[in-house]
């Protein structure tokens, strides 16, 4: 019996739970969230499109029972506040490390040997903050934010390219931010051509630049950040996880010495499998893609700083 827990039943965290009961990624999905009945009727609300959607896996809500979450295999965190239109994500650092401190050490108690998911933001430093604060070995704590950065890559990739997004190959390294992300453009292909033979370097340029802000130009939309493709990128990142895969998907995860740095969670691609991070992979990367990693590791290190600042670490 595999089971995931879904910490936060938000928007984000109700989406991911429904696509891995959907997809039937794992037996029984547990949502927990502080908020009284909100999980409960969000578990019942999906279980009532169980038999019209024909799926077997159960989903049970809690509110704030960490019994309930017992012997998890994968616990995915969402717990905490989302931006609002006009803000970063690194802002939300105040109010969100004491949350996912709390939820770490709480989950860890009912499941010691889970492997811990990080969505909420600033992604990669609270993957950070998730890491120092447990102890876990660092195959145990994975960031999510390159598998929903990278499928908006080959979504904006398709729009210039009028194909099938499935049929679009490309990878997003570096910090989840908007100005950190490292879209790989050299490396991306449409049915193995590389795409820099099928787009202008102008083209290219714009759905570089459209991916980095990608997260901003929905919440300006919305009003708040968006949850569909977080909530499945979660889902995808469990299930090469739960199903021992071994997919390569970038993710937010330690470094000790890969790509230059250390002492650091950031995007860089990984195979996911039974034991969580299974394997780092080192690109073999230009000189300017290389300068850009430093940057953006640059900037993912101040954010890191400021967990001292506000009491985390
Ligand atoms: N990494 C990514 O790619 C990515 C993508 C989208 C959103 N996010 C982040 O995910 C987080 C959630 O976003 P959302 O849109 O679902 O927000 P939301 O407000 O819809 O949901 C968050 C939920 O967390 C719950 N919560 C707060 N404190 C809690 C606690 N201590 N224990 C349990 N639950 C608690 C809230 O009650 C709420 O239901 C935000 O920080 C957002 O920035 C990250
Ligand atoms: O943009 C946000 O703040 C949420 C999330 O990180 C996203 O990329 O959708």
């Amino acid at each position: 019996m595999s089971k995931v827990t879904v910490v936060g039943a938000g928007n984000v965290g109700a989406t991911c739970a429904n696509v891995l009961a959907f997809n039937e990624v794992a037996d029984e999905v547990v949502m927990l969230d502080v908020k009284e009945g909100v999980s409960e009727g969000k578990a019942m609300d999906m279980m009532q499109t169980a038999q019209l959607l024909g799926f077997d896996t159960v989903i049970t809500g809690c509110t704030n029972d960490y019994e309930k979450t017992a012997n998890s295999d994968v616990v995915v965190i969402t717990s905490g506040i989302p931006r609002k239109p006009g803000m970063t994500r690194e802002e939300l650092i105040g109010v969100n490390a004491g949350i996912v401190k709390s939820v770490a050490e709480n989950i860890l108690k009912y499941s010691p040997n889970a492997i811990l998911v990080v969505i909420s933001n600033p992604m990669d430093t609270m993957t950070y903050l998730a890491l120092k604060s447990l102890g876990l070995p660092k195959n145990r704590i994975i960031g999510m934010g390159g598998a929903l950065d990278s499928s908006r890559f080959k979504y904006f990739l398709s729009q210039a390219l009028g194909c099938n997004a499935n049929e679009v190959e490309g990878m997003v390294i570096g910090g989840h931010g908007d100005t950190t992300m490292i879209p790989l453009a050299r490396l991306a292909t449409y049915k193995g051509q590389p795409v820099s033979t099928l787009l202008s370097e102008e083209k290219l340029n714009e759905v570089v630049a459209a991916t980095m802000v990608g997260g901003a130009t929905l919440t300006k939309l919305l009003g708040t950040s968006a949850w569909y493709a977080p909530g499945a990128a979660g889902a995808y990142v469990v299930e090469s996880i739960l199903h021992n895969q071994k997919k390569m998907i970038p993710c937010s995860v330690y470094l000790e010495g890969e790509y230059g740095e250390s002492d650091i969670c950031i995007g860089v691609p990984v195979i996911l499998g039974k034991n969580g991070i299974e394997k780092i992979v080192e690109l073999e990367l230009t000189e300017d893609e290389k300068a850009k990693f430093a940057a953006s590791a640059a900037a993912v290190h101040k954010t890191n700083a400021a967990l001292k600042e506000v009491g985390a670490l």
